[in-house]
């Protein structure tokens, strides 16, 4: 029997973790503000400001959106973006990434406010994850990942983990949470000589690489956990994973859907980021529990 991993499910949990937080935070007069920060129009980025966005509404959470044409100045950009960061009000960032070449992201990082870093970009932040302290802020994708196999209880612990995909936003962060839980983790890129040779002896394959039936039947093992982090459009228009789900999902325990699976689970960490991030700037009033 195989399982499908519900990221909605998975999201509403996280939902009820935020309504909490947003009481306790009313009690105190505190109204968490998230800002969104685009540059270009990139479609992915499009895509998941607005679910974001929709989601914070959702909650009736105050959101602003800051969009800059492709082509801003650096010089203009960040002098924009230490205003956003500065804005009292402004309790947490988010800059959809991947920006443009010419904007230097170590100069953007250098500005950025770790407490306000809700997709926990700067090293200040990713320092933490390393070294597993508590008072951090994780990206939002692999904490997602995390949450889902917690909420379905699938121990990491001893386990062998394969991540395909080794980008800063996902694979890399991703690895050090799973290696903090225990696991034994490999990952994976471009220049892997063998996929299937890491992926066919592992527990847990989670695949962020951005291919369209990447990961193949023969890839995995009998009874393997899978989390598809993927978002493609097919050639059909339609978006799916980097997952073969129909060739793969009868062989595993556990499969996460595209759509449905950890995409969803993203944006609602998101809100709680914010929740945490605004929590964090009002020392000593901390109105979530540990
Ligand atoms: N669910 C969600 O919330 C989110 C989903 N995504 C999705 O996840 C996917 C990855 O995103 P992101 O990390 O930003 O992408 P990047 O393009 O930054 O990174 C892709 C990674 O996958 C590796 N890779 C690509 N092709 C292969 C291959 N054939 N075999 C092995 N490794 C490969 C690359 O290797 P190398 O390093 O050698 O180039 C790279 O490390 C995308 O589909 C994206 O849309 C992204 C963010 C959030
Ligand atoms: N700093 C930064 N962090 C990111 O995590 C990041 C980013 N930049 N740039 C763009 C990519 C892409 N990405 C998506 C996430 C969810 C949906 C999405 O559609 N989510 C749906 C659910 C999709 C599903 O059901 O699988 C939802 O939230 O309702 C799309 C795209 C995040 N990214």
């Amino acid at each position: 029997m195989t399982t499908i991993l519900d990221g909605k499910k998975v999201a509403a949990a996280v939902g009820e973790k935020v309504k909490t937080a947003l009481e306790l935070s009313e009690k105190h007069g505190i109204k968490p503000k998230i800002a969104f920060v685009r540059i270009g129009d990139l479609s992915d980025s499009i895509a998941y400001e607005n679910s974001a966005k929709r989601l914070f509404g959702k909650f009736g959470i105050e959101a602003e959106q800051h969009h800059f044409p492709a082509d801003v100045s650096l010089r203009q950009f960040l002098n924009r973006f230490r205003e956003i960061n500065q804005d009292y009000s402004v309790n947490g960032i988010l800059l959809l990434q991947p920006v443009p070449d010419h904007i230097d992201m170590k100069r953007v990082i250098e500005i950025m406010n770790p407490v306000k870093d809700i997709d926990g970009i700067t090293p200040m932040n990713m320092g933490k994850v390393i070294t597993g302290e508590k008072d951090r802020l994780e990206p939002c994708t692999p904490a997602g990942v995390i949450e889902m196999l917690d909420y379905y209880d699938i121990p990491l612990e001893g386990k062998k983990v394969t991540i395909v995909g080794a980008s800063n936003v996902v694979g890399k962060p991703l690895s050090i949470l799973m290696m903090n839980r225990g696991a034994t983790v490999t990952v994976c890129n471009v220049h892997t000589p063998d996929l299937v040779a890491e992926t066919k002896n592992s527990d847990v394959i989670v695949s962020a690489a951005g291919v369209v039936n990447l990961i193949r039947e023969e890839h995995v093992k009998e009874g393997a956990v899978i989390v598809d982090v993927g978002i493609n459009v097919n050639d059909d228009g339609k978006i799916v994973g980097d997952v073969d789900f129909e060739g793969v999902k009868d062989k595993c325990s556990f499969i996460s859907p595209v759509p449905g699976g950890a995409g969803s689970v993203t944006s609602s960490l998101l809100v709680y980021q914010l929740m945490l991030a605004t929590d964090f700037q009002k020392e000593p009033v901390l109105f979530l529990e540990s």
